[in-house]
């Protein structure tokens, strides 16, 4: 399984990025767009949203739990400073998919209690696309991260994210996380399209 997470760069927008990863096989988009207005977020979201549905895609906003059922989203992804995910459950009842970062198991263990339908865990390694980082893991901490959930019996889809790049995909799936999460790889490729295609060729299933 894997995630775009939309950005921008010199060569594309928001939209345009996202339906690049599309055609390239992508069937997962996360609209991310700090800083923008509601209206604009919302336009995104319409635009891509309509792509998504064409292309049989799952769509899921960032941040914007409340507006999920404005935009027709399938779902969102909460961190540490967004609406708890409880919350957001409530609000959005069972049928939506909740998303939910963590950087510890400790996060994990709480996500896992709120109620998250899977784990974004990261990052992998530094990145510019997001800013105030957390600790970087490297494969060691997704190997600690496994185990201990291992170890507690919680079983959720864990999304490995952050300066992912293609070569990193075979380690990375080899410590047993379900998927990963990409931007830069993507969008800074010379052709993204096909760069996602090769991202999908080399992610072997571990569930
Ligand atoms: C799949 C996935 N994992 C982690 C994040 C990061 O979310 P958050 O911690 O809320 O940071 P921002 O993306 O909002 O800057 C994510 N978006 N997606
Ligand atoms: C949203 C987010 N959360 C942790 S790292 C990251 C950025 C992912 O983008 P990239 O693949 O370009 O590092
Ligand atoms: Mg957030």
């Amino acid at each position: 399984m894997i995630q775009f997470i939309t950005h921008f760069n010199e060569r594309y927008g928001y939209v345009e990025g996202a339906r690049l990863a599309l055609e390239g096989g992508c069937r997962w988009v996360q609209l991310r767009m700090k800083d923008a207005s509601e209206e604009k977020f919302v336009a995104a979201a319409e635009q891509i949203g309509k792509l998504c549905r064409e292309h049989e895609a799952v769509f899921v906003l960032d941040d914007h739990a409340e507006l999920v059922e404005r935009c027709g989203a399938d779902g969102v992804h909460l961190g540490k400073n967004d609406m708890p995910v409880d919350e957001a459950r409530r609000l959005l009842g069972n049928n939506r998919i909740i998303g939910g970062t963590a950087n510890t198991f400790e996060d994990i263990e709480r996500l896992h209690r709120q109620g998250a339908d899977y784990i974004g865990c990261g990052p992998f390694r530094f990145t510019t696309t997001k800013k105030n980082l957390s600790p970087v893991l490297g494969l060691e901490g997704y190997e600690r991260i496994v185990s201990d959930m291992k170890a507690h019996g919680i079983d959720l889809p864990i999304v490995a994210i952050g300066g992912i790049l293609k070569s990193d995909i075979a380690d990375i799936m080899q410590t047993g996380v379900t998927g990963i999460a990409v931007s830069g790889g993507i969008l800074n490729a010379e052709s993204p399209a096909e760069e996602m295609k090769q991202f999908i060729s080399l992610i072997k299933p571990n569930r």
